[in-house]
């Protein structure tokens, strides 16, 4: 046979089995359809040197959607969403930005170690189970993985981890987040399958919102983001893959911000776990066990949730603050804590929290954050916060300029200003919170412009170097009444209001 007869032959019998195969698929029972096609490919496998694997989105009855495809659909849309041509939008779930995935029947290549591979979107429409069925044609997609079979081991071996592992990371980068509660005083039902209820964490700080110190700043996220990269590092020293944080300082000093921006920073979920609504060890235990990996789980105010202050009076700490103001502080928070939470009645023990830090904390999975917080750091047990535990100690403190830039820079969109040296000579002499320099620096009418609001700052800022002056001169003043006594106790018994009312009492019997 001529050469140019065999193709004619070729031609038409390609022609023919076209036409007979759209024929039968558009009359054929989609049974018999199947039949021909799994035969097909069967032949067509012995001389087909390619290897193909499908991820389909649903398995068996659809219920749950299947996490090879979830994986897949991440790891493509990061990974070949730049050479696809055709791509498909979808809103991100914060709804702040586009997803953009591959559209169906798009086909992008993936190279790995010098492999290279096909990625193609597919879908199939599946026929309803009968034809009373009240679900129309359902959708099936899938992902089909092509490569050729030389390089079998490699894709099967390392290729498919390297997508599963970054797909996970990037689902769990891009998950919404969520912050979790222990409902004070509420009962869970039995039925109820947690004992943490959450809402979506959207919390706006990071660390570039932060007012403080560039370098600690620096420091800490360092110290955040090798932790998060250290699993392999913690497996090799046999320790849990768990850190501890003592965030400490005066209230309005940002404690709570920085828990916030740790959590945007590192993309997890927060715990916030209400100790006093806390029923006793066990159900601490329980709660914890709850918890997920790649979460902060935090315990505000620990000083106010556990009963410490008898080991304080013990040990005759001194606050660095005004002790009064203290005390009263302390009393404050801790009957919020208890009208807030379930009476007061929480029996959880210092012991059971640090076995929890030691024993289950550490055996129950990993990548978890313990955050601490509190205003007096000196009336905490040193066993509960000693490295090992609480790993890192962090101190905020009062607004320095360099934390007033970041606060204007947030609040006024300003990085320079005339007023700015005036500020920098004031907010060195005088304690402020951020808190209180970034409630002044707030616009409080349309029509206060960056000017007036530094304006009320310096006005905030002269007000409280008058009243740290007066404080000054009376401390002075009671002192000098004291020595002018002659009765002074080197003990330090005396102070403050007291000492003032002793001394007023000895100048009315001298007079
Ligand atoms: N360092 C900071 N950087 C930026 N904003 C801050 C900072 N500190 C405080 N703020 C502002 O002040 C508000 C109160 O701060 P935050 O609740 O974080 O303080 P805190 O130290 O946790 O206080 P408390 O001890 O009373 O719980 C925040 O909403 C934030 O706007």
């Amino acid at each position: 046979m001529k050469m140019s007869e065999m193709w004619a032959t070729m031609g038409s019998t390609l022609a023919s089995f076209m036409f007979l195969w759209t024929i039968m698929r558009q009359y054929c029972p989609y049974g018999v359809q199947r039949f021909f096609e799994k035969y097909t490919h069967r032949i067509m496998s012995y001389f087909y040197p390619y290897i193909r694997i499908s991820f389909h989105e649903y398995m068996g009855d659809r219920l749950k959607r299947s996490e090879a495809y979830a994986a897949v659909e991440a790891y493509l849309s990061a990974n070949t969403s730049k050479s696809a041509k055709r791509l498909k939008a979808e809103m991100g779930k914060d709804s702040s930005n586009l997803v953009l995935t591959m559209d169906e029947y798009e086909r992008v290549t993936d190279d790995y170690d010098g492999v290279k591979v096909w990625w193609v979107s597919n879908k199939v429409m599946s026929p309803t189970r009968s034809p009373m069925s009240y679900y129309p044609e359902q959708e099936k997609r899938f992902y089909k993985l092509t490569f050729h079979s030389k390089n079998r081991d490699t894709i099967t071996e390392s290729y498919l981890k390297h997508v599963m592992r970054e797909g996970k990371e990037i689902r769990l980068r891009n998950r919404q987040r969520k912050l979790y509660t222990n409902s004070p005083g509420y009962k869970w039902p039995s039925y109820k399958q947690t004992m943490w209820s959450h809402i979506v964490f959207e919390h706006p700080a990071t660390f570039d919102t932060m007012a403080m110190e560039p370098e600690k700043k620096k420091e800490i996220i360092e110290d955040l983001v090798t932790f998060s990269k250290s699993k392999d590092f913690y497996a090799r020293i046999g320790k849990a893959w768990k850190r501890g944080y003592l965030l400490y300082g005066p209230p309005g000093t940002g404690k709570s911000t920085m828990i916030a921006a740790m959590a945007n920073l590192l993309a997890y979920d927060v715990y916030d776990l209400e100790l006093t609504a806390v029923k006793d060890n066990t159900e601490l235990r329980k709660l914890l066990i709850e918890t997920t990996s790649k979460s902060i789980i935090v315990i505000e105010d620990i000083d106010c949730s556990l009963d410490l202050t008898g080991q304080r009076k013990k040990k005759g700490d001194k606050s660095s603050w005004d002790e009064d103001e203290a005390e009263k502080d302390v009393i404050g928070r801790k009957e919020a804590k208890e009208e807030g939470g379930s009476s007061g009645c929480s029996k959880v023990t210092l012991s059971g929290l640090l076995n929890f830090i030691d024993g289950i904390w550490s055996a129950c999975g990993g990548e978890r954050l313990i955050v601490f917080t509190t205003n007096y750091v000196e009336k905490l047990d040193p066993a509960l916060i000693r490295r090992g535990r609480m790993d890192k100690h962090i101190q905020l403190s009062y607004c320095t300029f360099d934390g007033f830039k970041v606060l204007a820079n947030n609040y006024l969109k300003l990085e320079t200003h005339p007023l700015f040296d005036t500020i920098e000579s004031l907010i060195g002499e005088v304690k402020i919170t951020p808190a209180d320099v970034a409630e002044n620096l707030m616009p409080k009418s349309p029509l206060d412009d960056p000017h007036k609001c530094l304006s009320n700052l310096i006005e905030a800022l002269e007000e409280a170097a008058k009243a740290e002056e007066m404080k000054q001169r009376s401390s002075h003043i009671k002192e000098e009444l004291l020595q002018q006594n002659g009765s002074i106790k080197e003990n330090g018994e005396l102070h403050g209001d007291k000492a003032m009312n002793q001394c007023q009492i000895w100048l009315v019997n001298d007079t």
